[in-house]
């Protein structure tokens, strides 16, 4: 089974991409490591504090979160980094081009049930034009050029694409070293499976009702099959799951709090996604528009989710065309 550094190096990654990635994976070990020790690290439960977005911190998110931007800034290849950890970006060398953000781990509430979480990770060049601080990073999705994921389940998987298809990669615990295990991901463009918080069902706009609705009628309503539902509350293993057999994920914008209509991250959630799934064959929109356009307007600013096999979001995209109303996310 062939390694990493060849396989990117066979792609044509610079060597320098080629160490910030490395550089992510050697932070990631430390963190499977951590995980699959459980309690035994000491590293379980919540801190005292929240992230900017108000949200409870989970130990691991910090020690995450220092792992990946310490090792970062260590290169000396890294301009800055974007957390969803850190209120503001973070400087490296004013020398070094590449920008990168992260999740440091998503789908933290599965810390504390032994369930799967994930890093993810967004890689970015320094713009041409003046920039310092957030401004490095208000860039659409279509400038990234490396992201993925790292998935922390019974096995440590590394999922990314510079543009050049979609990898993952195997952590091999006995050699401590990522060996490529599909070279080539593609999603079914069809599928019969879906993914959705359902308990916030009554807070969807009128078009996600109406789609989900004729979901569930299965062979009785218009879709004329049966749908089946999954919900890891982890995105890197609801994306996964999709990645590998199919399936549309959704975390819509909703009219919950008119202050937070979406949930999801745009820059370290919503874009490494994107990229990863257009370049398996699959899309990703709002409903509205497709996610790797959006011009960003801060780094934590959060996005409606639609993804997955192409047919099937096409498919629901007809349900926002045919049921035209409001946008929560509207500005
Ligand atoms: O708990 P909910 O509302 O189902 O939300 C689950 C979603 O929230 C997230 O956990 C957010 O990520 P973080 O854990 O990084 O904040 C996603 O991974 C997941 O899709
Ligand atoms: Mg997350
Ligand atoms: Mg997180």
């Amino acid at each position: 089974m062939q390694r990493l550094i060849p396989v990117l190096n066979s792609d044509h990654v610079p060597l320098h991409l080629i160490s910030v990635i490395n550089t992510l994976l050697t932070a990631a070990k430390e963190i499977s490591h951590r995980l699959h020790q459980g309690s035994l690290a000491g590293t379980l439960g919540s801190t005292l504090d929240a992230n900017i977005q108000g949200e409870v911190q989970k130990k691991l998110d910090v020690v995450s979160n220092q792992l990946i931007k310490n090792m970062l800034l260590e290169t000396q290849l890294v301009h800055a980094v974007a957390s969803e950890e850190e209120d503001e970006v973070v400087m490296g060398n004013p020398d070094a081009k590449y920008l990168v953000a992260y999740d440091p781990l998503d789908g933290s509430s599965n810390i504390d049930i032994n369930g799967s979480v994930g890093t993810i990770f967004s890689i970015l060049e320094k713009p041409d034009h003046p920039a310092e601080g957030t401004e490095l990073f208000l860039q659409t999705g279509d400038e990234q050029i490396a992201a993925g994921y790292i998935l922390y389940g019974p096995s440590t998987l590394l999922v990314m694409t510079t543009g050049n298809g979609v990898r993952v990669f195997t952590l091999d615990h006995t050699v401590g070293e990522f060996l490529l295990t599909v070279d080539t991901v593609t999603i079914p463009q069809e599928t019969q499976e879906f993914a959705i918080n359902m308990s916030n069902q009554r807070h969807w706009t009128t078009p996600m009702q109406k789609y989900i609705d004729d979901l569930l009628r299965g062979t009785e309503g218009p879709r004329a099959k049966n749908f089946n539902m999954r919900w890891n509350a982890a995105m890197v293993s609801d994306v996964h799951r999709v990645l590998t057999r199919s399936g549309i994920f959704t975390y819509p914008a909703d009219l919950r709090n008119p202050d937070k209509p979406c949930k999801l991250r745009l820059m370290y959630e919503a874009n490494p996604m994107s990229f990863l799934m257009e370049q398996a064959g699959g899309r990703a929109t709002t409903g509205y528009e497709r996610i790797m356009s959006i011009q960003p307007e801060h780094i934590h600013q959060r996005v409606s989710v639609i993804m997955g096999s192409r047919k099937e979001v096409d498919t629901c995209l007809t349900y926002f065309k045919k049921y035209p109303c409001n946008r929560p996310d509207a500005k």
